[in-house]
């Protein structure tokens, strides 16, 4: 499977809409991927929570959803669109994924389980998802999580026991933690044998440096690539075998005990 991710910069300065047809442009210049992938929050900025009413959306029919479903289909590429602030019917919000098909139907959704930011920002002014979810595409099973996400492990496990073979997760992690990123996106590919798609932003929003340097990791545990800090895009060529391979060379999630 070959995988390209896009770390895309959110700048203040750019308008929601112009990031949005920017964004589409490079999907569609990535027509010779499987699967192409965006970050968390791309459009409004993670760290940007005093907007994240305005910019809500619903993910089947709302600005973000129409602009990357088109993109996809042109590019007849699988596409993690990335997260948007979600409302749902009752006026919640959610920071939810948008995966397409190639064909441009919306093949999965998933709201992110953690929250950050403890007593302020996401974890109050968005409801938590309650849904670990896998999507079967490109011939893989890929589970989904979202950058906090990646601090709980049992998440991880629980896609595993689902059958996931990969995990993609959209971030927008800040700079400061930048060692922790790394760490766990390693962490979690070589505790689970799979392989890891870690795609931040760049750019500073809200005051909060992006760490960029998104990252993929194979089943045992070695970056196979990582950016900068800058805006920038990685294309990998995944052998999903080595999954498999991994697992029975070094059956270690064949020898756990608690459950
Ligand atoms: N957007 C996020 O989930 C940020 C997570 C983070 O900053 C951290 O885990 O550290």
């Amino acid at each position: 499977m070959r995988a390209s991710l896009i770390q895309l910069g959110v700048d203040p300065d750019e308008s929601v809409p112009a990031r949005r047809e920017r964004a589409a442009e490079l999907v569609r210049g990535l027509g010779g991927s499987d699967l192409v992938v965006l970050p968390e929050l791309w459009t409004v900025g993670a760290f940007a929570y005093e907007a994240y009413a305005a910019e809500a959306e619903t993910p089947a029919d709302g600005p973000t959803a129409a602009v990357m479903a088109r993109a996809a289909r042109e590019a007849g590429v699988w596409l993690h669109a990335g997260s948007v602030v979600e409302r749902d019917a009752e006026g919640r919000l959610y920071n939810t994924s948008l995966v397409f098909s190639p064909a441009g139907e919306l093949a999965a959704t998933y709201r992110k389980i953690h929250r950050f930011g403890f007593d302020e920002g996401e974890a109050v002014l968005m409801a938590a998802g309650t849904e670990p979810t896998t999507v079967r595409l490109a011939e893989t099973t890929v589970g989904l999580a979202t950058c906090y996400d990646l601090r709980f492990p049992e998440l991880f496990r629980s896609l595993v026991d689902a059958g996931a073979e990969a995990f993609v997760v959209p971030a927008g992690w800040p700079a400061r933690r930048r060692e922790h990123w790394t760490l766990l996106a390693r962490a979690r590919a070589v505790e689970n044998q799979s392989y890891v798609l870690a795609c931040g932003t760049a750019g500073t929003h809200a005051g909060v440096a992006q760490a960029g340097h998104s990252l993929v990791v194979d089943p045992w545990g070695e970056v196979l690539a990582e950016a900068g800090e800058r805006e920038e895009i990685l294309t990998v060529d995944l052998d999903m075998a080595r999954v498999a391979k991994t697992r029975e060379d070094f059956p270690a999630l064949k020898d756990r005990v608690l459950r």
